[in-house]
């Protein structure tokens, strides 16, 4: 056994790559229930996947346990529970809480140069030297949100979804609401996603600007680099929608209702036609979203996340809350490639509430937060890892024949 520990310094703040990701886990930041240790796969250039446990509880609503633990709201509010070890059926619109098989053991305090976490496994014990508050921030997983699945993240004692404090120890459970198709689910599939930062710092307008000119971050359908003075920028990077093509080219898809179950561990599956209708592209570019219809389409630019940032997408706010745009909102160091590679439309997942809703081609939808990371990830998307939405043009879930 190794007496000297290995000092991890987290020094620049940031999301935390890969690299020093793997090693939280390994000195237990990151853990996970017995039986069933943390997978290397796991693992993508900011982020960490999480799985879901054994069980489901139906719960009537939702829910954030401010003054209380998840599991105590569970023992009053639960209707019953479901294991899902062999896997089972998910209902659209109900209200499912799975306790997830990852948990955090956040250190509680800040203390430069000093010793934040001392864990051992296999003989090897840590020494994480830090100067800022480790906290974590979940989202659901592309695939989750192409499928219409609503998750958050609830933990204990909190009144924030998705947001995880510093010095947090404990379970994290996750709110699953399946909206358009039942969905089969078994333990260990992963719907969403975390990233540890440390301290927080966010790309300022200028610093976009900056970083555009000489690494670009969107293109044109052309390919051509957008010119720096057409950005939209506000408080983050502005993102259109594309509803413009060719006769009969597919623009959107809308899901259909009441149809079969999509299990989760079917890939390259099931028939588009079974699941969705398309949208195709309309001579004169618009388009009127029935209400609490869900619908896909591909934003107009193509964008690229250079390696040493990582990107949010924040839905857009129409000032009115009728428009919801995106459940998914993770984007990867290194997605839409290099910069001769220019960039891949992001996906935009849209459902208008209460009236029917016009929406043009080349509107406003989104837009894109940058945060650095505390460093380079060793692996970006796209590269040696398997990544499904490299280079995409619009796409549906990975479940779907394609
Ligand atoms: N609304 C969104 C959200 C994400 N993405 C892109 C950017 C991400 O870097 C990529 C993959 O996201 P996830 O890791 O969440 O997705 P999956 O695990 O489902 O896909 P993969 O298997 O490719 O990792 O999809 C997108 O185009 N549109």
């Amino acid at each position: 056994m190794s007496s000297d520990p290995q000092e991890v310094y987290l020094r620049t703040k940031g999301i935390l790559p890969i690299q020093k990701l793997r090693v939280l886990s390994r000195a237990g930041i990151i853990q996970s229930a017995p039986g069933y240790p943390i997978e290397d796969d796991q693992f993508q250039p900011n982020s960490i996947d999480l799985r879901l446990g054994e069980k489901a509880y139906r719960v009537r609503c939702s829910f954030l346990p401010e003054e209380e633990t998840v599991g105590d709201k569970l023992d009053k509010m639960s209707q019953y529970e479901i294991p899902i070890t062999e896997g089972a059926i998910l209902e659209p619109n109900c209200v499912y809480i799975i306790p997830l098989l990852e948990e955090l053991q956040l250190p509680s305090h800040i203390s430069p140069q000093k010793t934040l976490f001392n864990e051992s496994e296999e003989g090897t014990s840590y020494r994480i030297i830090s100067g800022e508050h480790l906290s974590a921030k979940a989202n659901p997983k592309s695939t989750t949100g192409r499928l219409d699945v609503f998750t958050r993240v609830i933990t204990d004692y909190s009144h924030r979804f998705e947001e995880i404090r510093s010095g947090y120890k404990g379970k994290l459970y996750l709110e699953v609401v399946p909206k358009s198709f039942p969905i089969r689910v078994k333990t260990g599939h992963r719907l969403n996603q975390l990233r540890l930062r440390h301290g927080y710092t966010v790309l300022s307008d200028q610093d976009i600007l900056r970083t555009h000119s000489s690494n670009p971050l969107l293109f044109k359908e052309n390919g051509r680099t957008v010119p720096v003075d057409d950005l939209k920028v506000n408080g983050g990077l502005f993102l259109s929608v594309n509803l413009h093509g060719k006769k009969g080219q597919i623009v959107g898809y809308k899901a259909k209702k009441h149809r079969n179950f999509i299990d989760l561990d079917k890939i390259n599956h099931y028939e588009v036609s079974e699941f969705w209708e398309p949208i195709y592209a309309q001579q004169d570019d618009y388009l009127i979203l029935e209400p609490e219809a869900f619908y896909i389409f591909a934003s107009k630019e193509r964008c690229r996340i250079p390696e040493h940032l990582a990107a949010e997408m924040i839905a857009y706010d129409t000032g009115s809350g009728e428009l919801r745009t995106h459940y998914a909102g993770f984007f990867d160091s290194g997605f839409g490639g290099r910069i001769k590679d220019k960039g891949a439309r992001a996906v935009l997942e849209v459902r208008s509430h209460d009236v029917p809703f016009l929406i043009e081609d080349g509107q406003t939808f989104c837009s894109m937060k940058f945060e650095p990371n505390a460093e380079v990830p060793e692996t970006i998307y796209g590269e040696d890892i398997k990544s499904n939405y490299q280079g995409q043009e619009l796409k549906l879930g990975k479940h779907f024949k394609q």
